[in-house]
């Protein structure tokens, strides 16, 4: 029996921190996984760095103009037979411009407290715990 293989789509997301918020976006109706949470960014092109493709993405989606910090942990997740991506996350800073919505439903600047709120894509959730485990260790030097 013939195999079907899925290429594994590689897709690039910007966890982008404002005055200790992140920027949370809820994908539209009309995208793939309707109404589902996520870090904005998108496919990689080919011949594309992750790292340009997140300025563009941003800068399309959003209109806003970001610095990649660095790159956090990938998570390769199957949706189904057809459908693998590989989530790769970048730290990033806001760096400028008017926050403008081209693709999303809404986006929220949201406290790091809150990110296990949402109702994340389901490739996004190993990100967000990675995430928070990391932005809690940032502090710890200043703990008394
Ligand atoms: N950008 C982004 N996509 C995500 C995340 N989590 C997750 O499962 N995805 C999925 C949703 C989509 O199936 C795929 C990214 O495709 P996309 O539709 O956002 O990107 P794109 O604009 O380059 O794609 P296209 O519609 O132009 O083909 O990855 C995430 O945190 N950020």
């Amino acid at each position: 029996m013939m195999k079907v293989m899925s290429r594994i789509i590689p897709v690039s997301c910007a966890i982008i921190l404002k005055e200790g918020k992140v920027l949370v976006a809820q994908r539209s109706e009309k995208m793939a996984l309707p109404l589902k949470w996520e870090f904005p960014g998108g496919k990689i092109e080919s011949g594309e760095s992750a790292e340009g493709c997140l300025m563009r993405e941003i800068l399309e989606e959003l209109n806003i103009t970001i610095q990649v910090i660095h790159a956090f942990p990938v998570n390769i997740h199957r949706f189904s037979k057809e459908k693998e991506i590989e989530l790769i996350p970048f730290l990033c800073n806001y760096s400028g411009g008017e926050l403008i919505l081209k693709e999303h439903h809404q986006v929220l600047w949201l406290d790091v407290e809150r990110l296990s709120e949402l109702d994340w894509s389901a490739a996004d959730i190993p990100i967000v715990k990675n995430f928070i485990e990391w932005f809690s260790l940032q502090n710890i030097h200043f703990i008394p």
